[in-house]
């Protein structure tokens, strides 16, 4: 019996991967807490008004290796007439937004823009390619991200573009986040060959890459039609919906609305508690939250209990809302907001500028992340979060209508926060299960990287190491 933990998108494609390698038939299981499957995933398909309100994740990059292994699984799937791409033209894709000093400014897209100041930079932004040029490299082990940036860029970027990005990433504080988490191929650029410039264009020059390039059908679609980013048709859900059904029909158990509660290692297997039943397993792949897992370990494991524990998740608001007309006056993603403004909201997305919503606009506004307490307490109502996204909304982007429609939810820790030295902890953890050969896999948002892209690779590099 193989386990899965799990039921989000990591869960999922761990199970998906698994049926495809399963040349020796043991059983999968997969277990979910709650009587829902994609995890954070989640669309509110309002099919009489024609609106679509996306509680987590809406866009999927289809850049990169990680990029081009999901266009592939959703090839294998057979999803790919539901890809939805919004290309690199399309003005969701060229106007991004960040709000300060009451205004929304428009962030530079081009290469003429560097030359010039575009407000809210103080300068233009090509002599933050000579302040990097001329500074010499500090050799550390690990660095925020803000203090990365600062120190090579200067000020005025890490305020008005790192901050609010790492707000629209992981809804967190760039003075706390590691440098090697978002930026890892700057972070080395500086290590290797003294600054950033220097290392990228080194890079452009010498593109080896260890791992061979996937070349899926939709992939080489997606370069050619210069894609941005891409979503469903019907929403996100709609991939966890299909890898469900696929997976229950190649044969995976999947139970819904079971915990489980503890893992015991016992010679080379685990003993899973779930529910009120002792379910043995060969191998468990665990896509639950590291500190979701921490609790499972009970004493037998300290070390690793403890190091899964100390990686953190925040809180976001979500506040969806659907407005009669097309009353935008800007087209575009939509706006993060750096911290130091001290506004309740993270950002808003103008759902509506980037998939059709039967002419009506439709707002997302993300609140909290970091400063969640700090804002709204330890157990705000909805009504306070709603109320709070309505004002924000009138006071920014000039709405004085009432939404028709609205949705509210606060999703409980649903975003890891990777603080400096996550990196060395991850490789800590990895060593211990190692070491000990514990059977078990960890994938999901926790470890390596938050994106969907990630979280599917993280499942397919677990599922090949994995001996049957
Ligand atoms: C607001 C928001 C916006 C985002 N936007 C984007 C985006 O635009 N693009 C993008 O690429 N990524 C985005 N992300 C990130 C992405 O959505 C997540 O990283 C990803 O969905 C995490 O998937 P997962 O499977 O690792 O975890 P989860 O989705 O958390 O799944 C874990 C599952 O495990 C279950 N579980 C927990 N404990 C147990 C237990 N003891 N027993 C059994 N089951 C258990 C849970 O109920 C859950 O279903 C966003 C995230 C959020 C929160
Ligand atoms: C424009 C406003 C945005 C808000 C508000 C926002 C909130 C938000 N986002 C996440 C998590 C992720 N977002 C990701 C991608 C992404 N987010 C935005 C914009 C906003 N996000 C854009 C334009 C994109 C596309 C990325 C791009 O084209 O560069 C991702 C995926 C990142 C990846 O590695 O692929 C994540 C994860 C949260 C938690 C959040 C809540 C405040």
């Amino acid at each position: 019996m193989l386990v899965v933990l799990g039921g989000g998108i990591g869960g999922l494609s761990a199970a998906h991967y698994l049926v495809k390698k399963n040349n020796v038939n043991a059983k999968i299981l997969l277990v979910e807490g709650t009587n829902y499957l994609g995890g954070w995933i989640k669309s509110i398909v309002h099919n009489d008004k024609g609106v679509i309100f996306e509680t987590g994740p809406r866009t999927i990059r289809p850049t990169g290796y990680q990029g081009a292994n999901t266009l592939t699984l959703i090839e294998e799937l057979n999803l790919t007439d539901k890809v939805k791409p919004i290309l690199k033209s399309h003005p969701a894709a060229k106007n991004r937004f960040i709000y300060t000093n009451k205004k929304l400014h428009p962030l530079p897209s081009s290469l003429k823009s560097l030359f010039f100041t575009h407000p809210p930079f103080h300068k233009p932004l090509i002599l933050s390619v000579f302040k990097d040029l001329l500074t010499p490299r500090k050799k550390v082990p690990d660095e925020s991200l803000y203090s990365f940036v600062e120190r090579r860029l200067g000020k005025d970027i890490a305020d008005y573009a790192i901050s609010p990005m790492v707000c629209g990433i992981c809804a967190g504080d760039a003075k706390e986040i590691s440098v090697r988490f978002l930026m890892a191929s700057l972070f080395e650029a500086e290590q290797e060959h003294g600054s950033i410039i220097k290392g990228l264009l080194k890079n452009m020059f010498n593109k080896s890459s260890s791992k061979p390039a996937i070349k899926g059908i939709l992939s080489e679609r997606a370069k050619v039609e210069k894609w941005s980013v891409w979503t469903m048709d019907g929403g996100l859900q709609t991939l966890p919906d299909k890898l469900s059904s696929k997976i229950a029909d190649n044969g995976v158990d999947i139970l819904l609305n079971e915990k489980c509660t503890s893992l015991r290692f016992i010679d080379d297997s685990v003993q899973c508690r779930i529910g009120s039943k002792d379910i043995h397993a060969r191998h468990v792949i665990s896509s639950i939250s590291a500190n979701g897992l921490a609790n499972l370990l009970g004493d037998d494991h300290k070390f690793l209990s403890k190091e899964l524990s100390l990686i953190d998740f925040v809180t976001v608001g979500v506040v969806n809302l659907a407005y009669n007309g097309e009353i935008l006056k800007q087209n575009g993603f939509g706006f993060l907001v750096p911290p130091f403004e001290g506004l309740p909201i993270l950002g808003i997305i103008f759902d509506s500028c980037c998939t059709q919503q039967n002419g009506k606009t439709v707002l997302t506004v993300m609140m909290g992340g970091r400063w969640f307490n700090k804002y709204f307490g330890e157990n705000p109502s909805k009504e306070k979060l709603l109320d709070t996204a309505i004002s924000q909304v009138k006071n920014i982007l000039l709405i004085d209508e009432q939404p028709v429609l609205s949705n509210c939810v606060i999703l409980k820790d649903c975003i890891p926060q990777y603080v400096i030295g996550h990196h060395d902890r991850v490789k800590r953890i990895q060593s211990y299960i190692d070491d000990k050969k514990l059977p078990l896999s960890l994938v999901g948002s926790s470890y390596n990287g938050v994106g969907l892209n990630d979280v599917i690779l993280s499942s397919r590099t677990a599922v090949d190491k994995i001996t049957f």
